[in-house]
């Protein structure tokens, strides 16, 4: 009794809870289920303390995770069968493969497909990138390595970009002699700003995770490596906080930053989509 008395009076030593909680920053997750959605695919449903936290991970290594058809399939299926699920609360997205996020296009299924295919396939890709940033919940892109042309569009669906320094992120479509084609044309200058934006889209330049950083394109850049941990750290933070919250803020953010600031308020206070004016 006595003992107990003394361990319950340090829980609430400041200190202690400190020291507890950086425990907790710092514990692994375990993974209570893989499955399997497509060969590249994989969607990962944390356990114990992280329930609630799943986690999309990329795997096709002999691609560098190049977006192909399969994998669009794989993705697409993916992220419907989070958005069916409530008991998924936050989304990371990351890589297996070592030292990138996502190559893009596979740009050798492009070669074999006509231009009817070619514009069949930007099109799910968009549709897909647009699927992905509606999530009703948030998402984390983890990027280690490159993220490159569709791999960085995918990322600027997410809600959040955590990066290691050796990040290596841009558009280079244009070098291609094509544009950005699933949303990084719209995406990259609500984030960075349009000269910016186009700075980047006009001479295809690619930037670290230090520069990411420094203009706006990444939340977080922290040591190579350490991108997924610091991903999970603040996932655990969205995770505890109350679920309808985080799904009403994420809309209300979303559906009002695309009006003035008074129609977004009232359309929250009214609980009703903004009404659009114009087109
Ligand atoms: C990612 C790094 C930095 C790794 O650089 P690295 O680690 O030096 O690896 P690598 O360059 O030796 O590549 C390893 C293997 O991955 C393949 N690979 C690599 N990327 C792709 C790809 N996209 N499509 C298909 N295959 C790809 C590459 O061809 C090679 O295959 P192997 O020769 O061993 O058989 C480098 O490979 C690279 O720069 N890749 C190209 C990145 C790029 O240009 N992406 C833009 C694609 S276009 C696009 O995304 C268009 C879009 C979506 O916006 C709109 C549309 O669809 O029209």
């Amino acid at each position: 009794m006595v003992a107990f008395a003394a361990a319950s009076k340090s829980l609430k030593n400041p200190n202690v809870q400190s020291a507890i909680s950086h425990l907790f920053r710092f514990q692994s997750a375990r993974t209570l289920l893989v499955q399997s959605v497509s060969e590249s695919v994989k969607l990962q449903k944390l356990g114990d303390f992280d329930s609630g936290i799943w986690e999309v991970n990329l795997e096709r290594p002999s691609s560098k995770n190049a977006i192909g058809r399969d994998m669009l399939r794989g993705l697409q299926h993916t992220l419907e069968s989070v958005n069916r699920d409530q008991t998924a609360k936050v989304l990371m997205i990351s890589s297996s493969v070592p030292k990138v996020f996502c190559a893009g296009a596979d740009l050798k299924e492009r070669k074999t497909m006509s231009p009817s295919e070619v514009l069949d396939f930007v099109n799910s890709l968009r549709s897909a990138f647009s699927y992905l940033e509606a999530l009703c919940i948030p998402t984390i892109a983890v990027i280690e390595g490159a993220a490159l042309g569709g791999g960085l569009e995918m990322a600027l669906s997410c809600d959040l970009r955590i990066c290691g320094e050796n990040a290596l992120l841009g558009l280079p479509e244009t070098g291609l002699a094509i544009i950005p084609g699933a949303g990084g044309t719209q995406r990259l200058p609500r984030l960075v700003g349009k000269s910016t934006a186009k700075e980047l889209i006009f001479t295809g330049r690619k930037v670290d995770g230090k520069d990411a950083l420094s203009m706006g394109l990444v939340n977080h850049c922290v040591p190579a490596g350490e991108a997924h941990l610091k991903a999970l750290e603040i996932a655990r933070f969205i995770n505890q906080k109350g679920p309808v919250a985080i799904r009403m803020a994420k809309r209300a953010i979303d559906g009002g930053m695309e009006v003035d600031i008074d129609s977004g308020l009232a359309a929250f206070a009214e609980k009703r989509k903004p009404n659009y004016k114009g087109r």
